[in-house]
């Protein structure tokens, strides 16, 4: 994921509209420097789980179509997580290869128990759709065979998934710049070490090389600890919930400031207390803070990517 902490390392280097505060970074690794506060996975018990190959195929549906809940007000990551699972629960070759190039808008809506059309839901049909084909196209339609093929290296799998499925192919140019961002695919590694708890599955032995996921919720957080400032035009369009432009400037730097801000606390706390933490926890703890504060207000971006 060297691309990933480059790229962001550069646009935070040449932000105009969001600034890391090191004084913010300061701040958060002193306090939490002799606790670092311990998330568990799957902390609000909402998402499936057979220790098998099944929970890998769950996990990679999962992140396929986990992006953009907030055009609809009640809707959110909770709903996709405990849909899925309750719809595989109810069949367990609900996510078959075969299966998922079939489904359509309705269908997709009925399986997570969702009233009215899904946000972007052409969008998380076709990529259902491309899951399914490439799955089986190369992977005998098993997301476990994804795993099995990286040597349990999440660089790896991340590079292979962005490979094969364009999907998760999370990048921008910014200032002329490539940058990738890999959100989903980051995520789907960490999701499924979270899930088998480092084993199994689970194993990853390159697992700190992931980078935090840059959403939504993330960079919210990280303006509240004082850790990014806004420009007053920014968080003018923050607070009164306007959209803000797919590959905008001030979208790219939300996200990439996110990572390298992550990054630096993670630093900062291995000089502090000698302690190595993953940005995947360090993710975590923000991320988990972040949705227990209804409150709390981000930016809005209609994306495929987070
Ligand atoms: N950075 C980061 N972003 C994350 C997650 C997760 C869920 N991870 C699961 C893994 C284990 C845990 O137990 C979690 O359940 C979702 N998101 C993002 O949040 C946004 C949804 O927000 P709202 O509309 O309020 O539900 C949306 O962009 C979604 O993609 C995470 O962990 N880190």
């Amino acid at each position: 994921m060297e691309e990933v902490r480059e790229s962001s390392a550069w646009v935070a280097a040449h932000s105009t509209h969001v600034t890391v505060d090191y004084k913010g970074i300061e701040k958060v690794a002193e306090a939490i420097k002799d606790s670092i506060p311990k998330v568990e996975w799957d902390f609000e018990g909402i998402h499936y789980f057979d220790n098998g190959p099944l929970t890998v195929q769950y996990l990679f549906v999962l992140d396929a179509l986990n992006f953009c809940f907030w055009p609809d007000k009640d809707l959110n990551y909770d709903n996709l997580a405990a849909g899925l699972k309750a719809a595989l629960e109810n069949d367990k070759s609900a996510f078959d290869a075969d299966r998922l190039q079939k489904y359509t808008g309705p269908q997709l809506r009925k399986m997570l128990g969702w009233p009215r059309p899904l946000p972007l839901e052409d969008e998380r049909v076709r990529l259902l759709h491309e899951v399914g084909s490439e799955l089986e196209r190369s992977f005998e339609g098993r997301a476990s065979k994804l795993i099995e093929s990286c040597g349990k290296s999440a660089v790896k799998l991340v590079e292979l998934i962005t490979r094969h499925f364009p999907g998760f192919r999370d990048h921008t140019v910014y200032k002329g710049h490539q940058v990738f961002l890999y959100k989903r695919a980051q995520i789907f590694a960490a999701d499924v070490w979270g899930a088998f708890k480092g084993e199994g599955y689970g194993e990853f032995n390159d697992i700190g090389s992931v980078t935090m996921f840059a959403d939504y919720i993330v960079p919210a957080v990280l303006e509240q600890l004082g850790v990014l400032r806004f420009s007053s035009s920014l968080a003018r369009n923050i607070e009164s919930q306007s959209e803000i432009g797919p590959g905008s400037e001030e979208e790219i730097e939300l996200r990439a400031c996110s990572i390298y801000a992550v990054e630096k606390i993670r630093e900062l706390l291995h000089k502090k207390s000698g302690k190595q933490v993953s940005s995947v926890e360090l993710d975590l703890w923000l991320w988990s803070v972040g949705v227990q504060c209804p409150s709390l207000k981000h930016h809005r971006t209609l994306s495929i990517y987070y």
